[in-house]
């Protein structure tokens, strides 16, 4: 392969010592020159600092500045004391802000200050870098900020400005930001007022809850302005341009933890500043012809359903109002009758038992974009001969179920670091049903305790998990007349009749679906999954570690 010439090199001032820095191939790197290569420091870049050289690709250069000399400069986030022959040799310095990856997926954001013989060494060192810099299109400029002051632990507004908007400005990257006043304050104002021209993308401080508001507000108005009626269960919905970024601060956040690995703001913030990208399915959830809601995460009847309505009761309690309600629901331990009718996916490479699971730059993701893309070709008719071989791919499971719950991602969250479905794709188009029958009370707490395990939750007689791309389900009660006879009809009148008084002591016979941390108002609904519907500023959970890293020989 043809070597690529060197843009710059230049033996340059760190920490006392010598470094041979370059900047080639869209990558900073600088190692020991030989005569300091006996006196190596400790600490360096991503925690290796036991190596003699190191290496950043400029995608993941956060910023370039010139820094005024001092005697003491600030390396790492540590003071350094610079010698006074050094300072006198090599009085102008540059520092370079970067990506440096801590233990489980967590960014930082890393300074190295080089020092230089000369100013226009170390003027054309800072003006070549933010010429690179600029190369990188994909990075955001301006961002829509909202921020729930009241998600979570009510810490949001706090995490933003101390420790996401110094290195928004930092990347030189300009913001409107909102306070939100209100629920939905933030899915209105992107439905109709936000003047979205003027983004690179929208971020949302808080928590599940508030990135459901964003898509909300998104996916409606790139309906509306397509010309795409969202009530219509059968309509294609068309995907949203601007890009989303979650800076966690709420009770799950299962979004942000299910596409970066980790729930922490800097991550994130800093996932926003280098622009990447994660398209993420959205399932839309319709009621007789009627739209009701998109979900990213969950959409749980039953257990999940039955813990969110008793938390909505506790919300003072913040982030522990679940693990309460998810105590009081598993006593209680209700079991719901119904129909759930489902569509195999059939043309995709993954299943959800499968042992790898969605990474960054995950083939099996990939390959779904890839029919996506085919499926634009498609004309009208292709699409009516699919729908009628769709047809006859239905299958129907009619029983009692502890839980029916359909996962569009893993779901993993500090609660359950693996997720509902760990081998659950991102974007393939699909999500995992997962339905537990009734079982014991003994047997359901095998199924929950294997999510926090390695044992394999769906390795369990009651419980069953198909891939799909859509379901429907029709709870016992809303089952139409002709299916019930005279004495189940009584029944149900008077199941109506105890869910509106629970104190006549009945038995609950009905669930609410709990849809990404929302109840639904019905039970009976139709789902679809829209593949790759909107993109995160995110890149997928990384698999290795820097250090592990084959891109980055050097440092070794
Ligand atoms: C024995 C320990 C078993 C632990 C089992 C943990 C499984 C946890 C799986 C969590 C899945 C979260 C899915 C994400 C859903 C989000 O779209 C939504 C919005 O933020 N969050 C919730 O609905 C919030 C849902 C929160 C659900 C919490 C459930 C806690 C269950 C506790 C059961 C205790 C049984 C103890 C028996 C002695
Ligand atoms: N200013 C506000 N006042 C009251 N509620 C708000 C406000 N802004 C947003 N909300 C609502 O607060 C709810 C919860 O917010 P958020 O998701 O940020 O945190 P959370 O309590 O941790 O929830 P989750 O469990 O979904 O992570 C959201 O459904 C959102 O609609
Ligand atoms: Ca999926």
């Amino acid at each position: 392969m043809e070597k690529q010439p060197k843009l710059l090199s230049s033996q340059l001032l760190l920490k006392n010592r010598l470094f041979e820095v370059t900047l080639q191939r869209a990558t900073l790197s600088w190692k020991d020159t030989p005569a300091a290569g006996r006196r190596r420091a400790s600490g360096g870049i991503n925690g290796t600092l036991k190596v003699g050289s190191y290496c950043v690709p400029v995608s993941e250069i956060i910023a370039v500045r010139e820094t005024e000399v001092d005697s003491r400069t600030k390396d790492d986030g540590r003071w350094q004391k610079m010698s006074q022959a050094s300072a006198g040799t090599h009085p102008f310095a540059f520092t370079v802000s970067y990506v440096d990856r801590g233990s489980r997926h967590r960014w930082r954001c890393s300074d190295v200050t080089f020092h230089c013989p000369d100013g226009a060494l170390c003027h054309q060192w800072v003006q070549t870098i933010k010429e690179q810099l600029l190369l990188l299109t994909n990075r955001p400029k301006h961002l829509l900020v909202y921020i729930n002051p009241f998600g979570g632990k009510q810490q949001g507004k706090r995490i933003y400005e101390q420790k996401v908007a110094p290195l928004f400005s930092r990347a030189s990257i300009s913001t409107d930001v909102i306070v939100t006043e209100r629920a939905n304050h933030a899915r209105d104002h992107l439905r109709t007022d936000a003047d979205l021209k003027k983004y690179d993308g929208v971020v949302c401080v808080g928590g599940d809850g508030m990135f459901s508001e964003v898509i909300h507000g998104l996916i409606s108005r790139t309906q509306r302005e397509a010309g795409v009626d969202e009530n219509c269960p059968e309509e294609k919905l068309v995907p949203c341009d601007l890009r989303i970024g979650i800076i966690p601060a709420g009770s799950t956040d299962c979004i942000c933890y299910a596409t970066v690995g980790v729930n922490d703001p800097i991550t994130s913030a800093l996932h926003i500043i280098v622009g990447d990208s994660q398209a993420l399915d959205v399932c839309s959830v319709h009621h007789n012809s009627t739209f009701l809601r998109y979900s990213v995460s969950l959409l749980g009847y039953g257990f999940y359903g039955d813990v969110l309505t008793d938390s909505e009761r506790k919300r003072w309690m913040g982030p522990a109002r679940y693990d309460i309600s998810g105590l009081k629901t598993f006593l209680t331990h209700n079991y719901y009758e119904g129909t759930v009718s489902f569509l195999p996916a059939t043309d995709i490479l993954g299943t959800p038992r499968d042992k790898t699971k969605c990474r960054a730059g995950c083939y099996v993701c990939q390959d779904s974009e890839w029919r996506l893309s085919e499926d634009k070709q498609l004309c009208k008719l292709d699409e009516d001969v699919l729908d009628q071989e769709e047809d006859g791919r239905w299958q129907v499971i009619r029983s009692k179920f502890l839980a029916i719950n359909a996962a569009s991602m893993s779901c993993a969250c500090p609660r359950s670091p693996k997720g509902l479905s760990p081998a659950a794709h991102l974007a393939d188009g699909t999500a995992d049903l997962i339905l537990v029958r009734k079982c014991s009370r003994l047997d359901f707490l095998r199924h929950l305790l294997r999510h926090t395990s390695k044992d394999d939750q769906f390795d369990l007689a009651f419980v069953e998990v198909h891939r799909v791309r859509r379901f429907r389900f029709t709870p016992k009660h809303c089952e139409s007349d002709s299916e019930l006879d005279l004495k189940e009809s009584g029944k149900k009148l008077f199941s109506h009749i105890c869910r509106d008084h629970p104190a006549c002591g009945c038995a609950t016979v009905n669930s609410n679906w709990n849809c990404d941390g929302e109840i639904l108002q019905h039970a009976a609904i139709e789902v679809r999954v829209h593949c790759q519907l909107v993109k995160l500023f995110a890149r997928g959970i990384e698999e290795l570690p820097v250090f592990e890293d084959p891109c980055c020989p050097s440092a070794i």
